[in-house]
């Protein structure tokens, strides 16, 4: 499957010029011949938290009507990267997913708040695992500091998954975390790990990109430079099954031993 990585400068507290950025973007990567996209987290309007009130997306409603429009019209699965949303009078980081038929498929509100960026102090966590099918490729989606949680994405993989989506907003002082975790996730989940990074800046922080595509056998199949790019790379999907064989690791578990260990009986 031909994969479009948008490593998107997204505009800081201006969601009228970034709803347009990502049309255009996603139009060029079907143009490219891409089949699914990809795009980074919080891509409507930044890390603006304190203005969510007049930014966020009511209901993720705007961003339905363009993800969904796009998906149907270019035939093309869009992985929507995440959108600040009010739903029920509380804020959400939501990521949605389109198959390449205009429907939604999945939704799924980040997990994990971001204390080091105040992320605990405007939004709500979400409870829901983020699992989804498209093409018959069993897949999940997590959301930035996610991925700081192995336990996390090992349950979407024990669910099913054999590629992780991850759009992200990771600042550039600690891309080296970000490299290494998601390396690790790849290696110990024996699964594809498609994570795409923002670049630029806001007020507080910047991004440098470094968007990844990680084989399950850990190797990095492609690095995003450090800036705007759009990038369309074949992906095989088919090569799990094979590296799970290689290596027993989902046979060897001991699950008994562990919660065990993390509840004892007595
Ligand atoms: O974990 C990190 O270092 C970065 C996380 C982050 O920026 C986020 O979740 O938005």
């Amino acid at each position: 499957m031909k994969i479009g990585c948008i490593q998107l400068d997204i505009a800081f507290s201006d969601p009228e010029k970034n709803f347009s950025q990502v049309e255009k973007w996603v139009r060029e990567a079907a143009t490219k011949g891409a089949e699914l996209v990809v795009l980074p987290e919080t891509w409507n309007t930044g890390f603006d938290l304190p203005h969510l009130e007049e930014l966020a997306d009511q209901d993720g409603k705007k961003t339905k009507e363009l993800l969904s429009k796009l998906s149907k019209e270019l035939k093309i699965h869009i992985i929507g990267g995440s959108v600040a949303t009010k739903k029920n009078e509380q804020f959400y980081n939501t990521m949605y997913i389109y198959s390449n038929q205009g429907e939604l498929v999945s939704e799924y509100d980040k997990a994990h708040l971001f204390q080091l960026m105040d992320e605990h102090l405007y939004l709500q966590a979400g409870d829901a695992m983020n699992r989804f099918s498209l093409d018959n490729i069993e897949a999940g989606g997590v959301i930035c500091y996610d991925i700081r949680f192995p336990e996390w994405l090992r349950a979407h993989a024990l669910a099913g998954a054999k590629v992780l989506f991850v759009p992200a907003q990771w600042p550039k002082q600690r891309v080296d975390h970000w490299k290494i975790l998601l390396q690790a996730r790849a290696i110990e989940n024996q699964c594809f790990v498609i994570a795409v990074n923002r670049r630029g800046h806001d007020p507080n922080n910047e991004f440098n990109g470094h968007s990844m595509i990680i084989e399950p056998w850990g190797n990095v199949l492609w690095t995003g430079a450090e800036d705007e790019e759009l990038a369309v790379i074949d992906v095989d999907f088919s090569i799990v099954d094979e590296i799970r064989t290689r290596i027993p690791v989902y046979e060897d578990r001991r699950t008994e031993l562990y919660n065990s260990i993390l509840s004892p009986k007595n």
